[in-house]
């Protein structure tokens, strides 16, 4: 007599259409097995348009990166479908954590690019050809003088700040002008002024090039350059604020006038993972 088995959900398989630039379909993620297993994602349902600029927020523990993980094929979700640029998004081998940005592109949509992983390469200079391709002079010039790095071209990743370094993995993700780009927490290491350029830049590639951008943030200032801000909770999609709502949620995270921020990283920020603190202390 055959033993019975558990047998995850049939997901209807339905390609997207063009104008959707990634799809998540019933998206579960279970980390870990046995006593030790944790459930990130169950459930998860997402469409994202191309040129868009989307944010994921949620509390500490929502799945946010788990999300973006599994779509952006750096890590595989236990069932359901991922779809990028109209085909399955397969895992890659390669993990990640808050400060990556992964890219895809149309031609090579099968592979993701952990640009965190690539500033440890010996030479911080930008390359001329990605994936064997001569990058256009005009918008590598663009990406790198928005992104405040133009001067920083010819150091070595040693000599090169943090924030500069994140800089330069987030010019890389941009430069091959990708179909779709991952980004968790890209500011985190930024000082404000930074942080605002890159933000600035990844919401011009979408205007621009039509690239799609999906940011992982805890941050409201960082989400309100974002067209839509998409809320998880409990490893599912839990709702969209509304624009209005998103702009008072921006206004009360400024700092108050005539203080100073602290610029240091603190857990009474109520911010997690490291984001820097962008309360003001009094001068
Ligand atoms: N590799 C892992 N192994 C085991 N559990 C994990 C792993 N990665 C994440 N988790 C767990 O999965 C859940 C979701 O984690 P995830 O990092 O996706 O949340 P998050 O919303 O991005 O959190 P945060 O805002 O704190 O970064 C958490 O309970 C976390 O502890």
């Amino acid at each position: 007599m055959p033993r019975s088995r558990t047998l995850e959900p049939v997901v209807p398989q339905t390609i997207p259409p063009a104008s959707v630039a990634v799809r998540a379909t019933a998206l579960r993620k279970v980390h870990g097995t046995g006593s030790t297993a944790v459930t990130a994602l169950e459930h998860a349902d997402l469409d994202v348009h191309r040129g868009t600029f989307t944010a994921v927020m949620g509390p500490s523990g929502s799945g946010k990166s788990t999300l973006v993980h599994c779509l952006a094929g750096l890590d595989e979700p236990t069932s359901g479908v991922v779809w990028v640029g109209g085909r399955h998004s397969p895992a890659c081998a390669t993990t990640s954590s808050p400060g990556c940005v992964a890219t895809t592109s149309g031609s090579s949509s099968r592979r993701s690019t952990c640009c965190r992983c690539s500033t440890r390469a010996p030479t911080s200079s930008l390359p001329s050809t990605m994936a064997g391709r001569r990058v256009d002079r005009a918008w590598f010039d663009d990406v790198v003088t928005r992104l405040g790095i133009a001067d920083r071209l010819s150091h070595l990743p040693s000599q090169l700040s943090g924030g500069q370094q994140q800089r330069v993995a987030i010019a890389r993700a941009l430069l091959s002008r990708p179909d779709v780009v991952f980004a968790d927490e890209p500011t985190g290491n930024l000082d404000s002024r930074s942080g605002a350029q890159v933000l600035s830049m990844l919401r011009a590639s979408t205007r621009e090039v039509q690239q799609t951008v999906i940011m992982v943030t805890h941050d409201p200032v960082a989400a309100a350059y974002a067209d839509r801000v998409v809320l998880l909770a409990d490893g599912r999609v839990a709702g969209e604020p509304a624009r209005a709502d998103r702009r008072l949620g921006a206004a009360g995270a400024q700092p108050a006038g005539g203080l100073t921020c602290c610029g240091r990283r603190s857990p009474a920020c109520g911010t997690r993972g490291g984001a820097p603190c962008r309360r003001r202390s009094p001068s």
